[in-house]
């Protein structure tokens, strides 16, 4: 198993993608309509915020969750004991951000937002008959005007020793929501799970955009569409001392969208997000 990388722009880019996707529950892009200069503007100036002290002032809400996630904070992934050694920021068009940076991330937003419609549309046009009569809408629309459609900017700081003994960037785990866009971060270390159980590096060029399922796009498409674990693994001696930054927009589909029998969005974050200790 590999992980194909798709010519957004080839003849049977629809279709080849979504085979990825349900192959893998990861697909590659190039050639994608994501301006990369504001990618890399993006990374330059959230290092020097990262940097910075002013991050202090935007403690993350502990109900609506935007705002800053420090270290001390960060995340444990399901089934994991020892934190994440990574710091990260939720941003959402309603929620808080410096003001410096609210253009480029808002930007970056829509344009991935919009994408991921599309790839979204694609993946409902090549879905089986049999499981796509499980949808309660299309695909594309579940996240259209979505309040919890959300951008994380994470930061890996560089290894030095300090961080917790165990720790590592990203613990393997799951995304929650329907579908997760990220362009190649500035540093490799992203891996997925394959079915006979090696791991694989995720084709991180700069200038890809990853795309991966999520737990509740599993749900809604049976399983069709596996919501594969992935992991980020330390760096290696040679660039231990080098942060790694990277941008994945969650989407997720408004509150009340029926995912399946069981669950509503609504319902299905709740009860994740319990699990994770992170909601009462
Ligand atoms: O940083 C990455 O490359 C992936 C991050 C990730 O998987 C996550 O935040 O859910
Ligand atoms: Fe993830």
């Amino acid at each position: 198993m590999s992980i194909r990388v798709v010519d957004y722009r080839g003849p049977n880019a629809a279709a080849e993608f979504t085979e990825s996707l349900h192959e893998t529950g990861f697909g590659v892009l190039v050639n994608h309509p994501i301006a990369q200069p504001l990618v890399q503007s993006i990374f330059d100036e959230w290092m020097t915020f990262f940097k910075g002290e002013d991050k202090f002032n935007f403690a993350y809400d502990t109900e609506k969750f935007d705002g800053y996630f420090s270290t001390e904070v960060s995340e444990t992934a399901k089934g994991e004991t020892v934190k994440d050694f990574k710091e990260f920021f939720h941003v959402y068009p309603w929620g808080r951000i410096p003001e410096s940076l609210r253009a480029n991330a808002m930007s970056y937003y829509a344009q991935a937002s919009t994408l991921a419609a599309e790839l979204l549309s694609w993946v409902e046009q090549y879905t089986p008959d049999e499981i796509s009569q499980y949808y309660s809408q299309p695909l594309s629309t579940m996240i259209e005007g979505s309040a919890q459609t959300l951008l994380r900017v994470l930061h890996y700081p560089p290894l030095n020793g300090t961080e917790p003994a165990g720790s590592v960037r990203a613990a393997a785990h799951g995304d929650i929501n329907l579908l997760t866009v990220l362009p190649a971060a500035n540093e490799p270390g992203l891996q997925v799970l394959a079915k006979d159980g090696s791991w694989l590096d995720v084709p991180c060029d700069f200038g890809m955009l990853i795309v991966n399922i999520g737990d509740m796009l599993q749900e809604v498409s049976r399983g069709y569409f596996p919501s594969t674990i992935h992991r980020v693994i330390n760096p290696a001696n040679a660039s231990k001392n080098v942060s790694r930054l990277s941008l994945p927009l969650f989407l997720h589909p408004k509150e009340d969208v029926r995912l399946s029998e069981r669950h509503t969005a609504h319902s299905y974050l709740s009860e994740r997000l319990k699990e994770l200790g992170m909601k009462k």
